[in-house]
């Protein structure tokens, strides 16, 4: 499998270095146990979560774990901004006006107000991106954005609770940006967080890592 003319993936089969060929039905062979967090974590939706949701320790350690994403000139151009308790009716109230201003009726209002209120917990996730920055630009802090969500979902799964990053038409609504958003503040979209009320079907149906895994070689010269 050629990937352009300068590289080529790594065989599905191959090793990389001399360490064993993962498979992605077994990923857990071989690996040390501290990536097991790594590599089983999965996305649970919010009608598949259940009380309880994360403390304040363990949320502050889902914080930290977010704050070790590589992030160039630490400009932590991230917030997350906490939905719980009394909020989350509040959140509910907002969804069903921005669906019926959508034009989707009591029914969809109906619906998007109760995936406000399912989930014990949702995190808002909101960018601050300097685009005028003179040492990093937007798509690094972007990318800084991304990897604060991984590491934080995979903290949340590492203590048990399960979790997923949503976003859809609803993070463009005027009012629900402006509730969520200081000047300058970008809604990315919600965490659902809460205790995962069932495993997962079947084994998470992800590329093989000799897709991504591209041996680089310097481009012939003329
Ligand atoms: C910023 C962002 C927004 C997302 N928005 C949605 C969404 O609105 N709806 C959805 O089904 N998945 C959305 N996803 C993808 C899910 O969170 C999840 O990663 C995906 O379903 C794959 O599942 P997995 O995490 O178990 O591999 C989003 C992911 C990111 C990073």
């Amino acid at each position: 499998m050629l990937a352009g003319s300068t590289g080529k993936h790594i065989a599905s089969a191959g090793r990389l270095g001399s360490g064993p060929a993962l498979g992605p039905q077994e990923p857990m062979q071989a690996t040390p146990t501290s990536l097991a967090a790594l590599l089983t974590r999965y996305s649970v939706g919010p009608k598949h979560l259940v009380e309880p949701g994360p403390s304040d320790t363990q949320l502050a350690l889902m914080a930290q774990a977010a704050l070790r994403a590589p992030d160039h000139a630490e400009l932590v151009p991230y917030r997350f901004k906490l939905v719980r308790g009394a909020a989350k009716q509040g959140m509910a109230a907002l969804f069903a006006d921005a669906a019926r201003a959508a034009g989707k009726g009591e029914e969809g209002a109906a619906l998007d107000a109760e995936r406000a209120l399912k989930p014990p917990m949702t995190v808002a996730v909101v960018a601050r991106i300097d685009p005028g920055h003179p040492q990093v630009p937007a798509h690094e802090q972007w990318a800084a954005v991304g990897g604060a969500i991984g590491s934080f979902l995979t903290a949340a799964h590492a203590l048990g609770f399960g979790g997923k990053m949503l976003s859809g038409a609803k993070v463009r609504n005027p009012a629900i940006a402006a509730a969520f958003c200081e000047p300058g503040e970008t809604l990315l979209g919600w965490i659902a967080l809460g205790t995962p009320a069932r495993q997962p079907a079947g084994p998470a149906r992800k590329p093989d890592p000799g897709q991504v895994l591209i041996d680089w070689h310097p481009p012939c010269k003329p």
